[in-house]
């Protein structure tokens, strides 16, 4: 511990304070599970000075003496050192800084150090994957963190209803692989706002030069492609968080998720018809095994919306959730099955995805051929450009 704390002062004095590790996004505070007015155990404690190493921004020689008074006191108690020399400048701060805590107990010092660090890692909006040595966001329309053994990767264009964009989709690739790495045990998608995630952003199709097309649509189902095999071949448990409304391609995909948890205000709605489109993610082949080639194709032909509840009737969706307990409740649960042993997971989730896989692949290949075609015809390109006129909504 001391060599931390050496290690650490070390980095701040010396100014060399940022960790190697790439930094994401702000926490997600719904993963802040634990009652409010607890002090805080020696986990958060331990947590929180892991997280100080992760800091984005240097929090300046200030917050960093009241971190490190804070530290002394809530581990070794009220000032015991000798007072340095005058002329010993960072020993002297440090020391004042510890002396002035007095006879603080040291659980508050410790609750103390947590809430401080808990703000700066709020306020400098950063929070990091242990596998961040590889680029994963480009923009804030995709937040990852990492916390409590679960990677959760929250869809954040609300005012879009959560859209995805193609930078979306290699984004979100990206925080796939990351998460496969890293040491968490369960990794999760959710979104931010009111809805899960309106699929596929229809303004990726604008703006394309009439002899371009063909090749966007060529080079858009090598995206789609590439992006359901990361879902096919994700090695630890996934798990859909589905906050609110899901279209298209979010909902496709749930059958590629081991769990799928929904609130009761989520609605699965997959209008390819309407859109001169056909499915992708898979459904075509996951669908109609899971709930029979009738209901599959009251949604996957005819565009039928599903609530929560019929959707877990159909086996679609794991379990429903009151809307106003659901982050509660759904997060309780994931925090519990992350400190199940990874190895079992990864193992039971390889022997049931196993014998499926070279089928799955398969399929999103000929799903994907299939959509570039749909794309350059009159069916789709009608549709879309009614949606963008704004003459068109689901
Ligand atoms: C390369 C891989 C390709 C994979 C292909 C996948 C296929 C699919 O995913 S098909 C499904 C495509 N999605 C849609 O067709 C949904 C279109 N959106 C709507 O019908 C409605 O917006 C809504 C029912 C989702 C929500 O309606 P509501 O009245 O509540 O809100 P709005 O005012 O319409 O939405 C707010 C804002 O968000 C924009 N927006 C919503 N969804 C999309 C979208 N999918 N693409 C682009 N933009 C979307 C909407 O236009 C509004 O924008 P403005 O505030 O700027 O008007």
């Amino acid at each position: 511990m001391a060599r931390v704390v050496g290690l650490l002062a070390h980095r701040w004095f010396s100014g060399a304070f940022r960790g190697p590790l790439q930094v994401i996004r702000c926490p997600a505070p719904q993963l802040h599970v634990s009652g409010p007015a607890m002090a805080a155990s020696q986990e958060d404690f331990a947590k929180a000075m892991n997280q100080v190493k992760l800091l984005k921004e240097d929090p300046g020689n200030e917050v960093k003496l009241k971190l490190y008074a804070l530290y002394k006191q809530a581990t070794e108690g009220p000032c015991n050192a000798p007072k340095p020399g005058m002329l010993d400048f960072i020993l002297k701060a440090k020391w004042d800084a510890w002396n002035a805590l007095g006879n603080l107990p040291k659980e508050t010092a410790r609750q103390n150090y947590v809430d401080l660090v808990s703000s700066l890692s709020a306020s400098s909006c950063s929070q990091v994957t242990p596998a961040a040595d590889k680029k994963q966001a480009e923009s804030d329309s995709l937040v990852v963190t990492s916390e409590d053994g679960i990677t959760t990767i929250r869809l954040n264009r609300p005012a879009k209803k959560n859209a995805l964009t193609t930078q979306m989709y290699r984004d979100i690739m990206r925080a796939l692989e990351a998460a496969s790495e890293d040491s968490s045990r369960i990794t999760v998608l959710t979104g931010s706002g009111d809805y899960y995630c309106s699929g596929n952003d229809l303004t990726n199709f604008k703006d394309i030069p009439p002899d371009k097309v063909e090749e966007r649509a060529q080079s858009s189902a090598v995206l789609l492609r590439d992006f359901v095999d990361r879902f096919i071949d994700f090695p630890k448990p996934l798990i859909a968080v589905v906050n609110g409304p899901a279209v298209g391609i979010s909902v496709t995909l749930l059958g590629l998720f081991d769990v799928v948890y929904a609130s009761d205000r989520a609605t699965f709605h997959t209008p390819f018809s309407h859109l001169g489109q056909s499915p992708e993610g898979c459904s075509s082949y996951i669908f109609p095994k899971m709930m029979g080639p009738s209901k599959a194709a009251e949604m996957l032909i005819f565009g039928k919306k599903l609530t929560a509840r019929e959707a877990l009737a159909q086996g679609l969706v794991t379990a429903v959730f009151p809307d106003d307990t659901f982050q509660k409740e759904v997060w309780a649960r994931l925090k519990a099955y992350a400190k199940l042993p990874p190895n079992a997971m990864r193992i039971a989730k390889r022997l049931m995805r196993h014998q499926e896989k070279e089928k799955l692949h398969a399929v999103n290949a000929e799903e994907s051929r299939v959509l570039a075609e749909r794309w350059v015809s009159d069916e789709c390109i009608t549709a879309i450009v009614a949606f963008l006129s704004k003459k068109a909504k689901l």
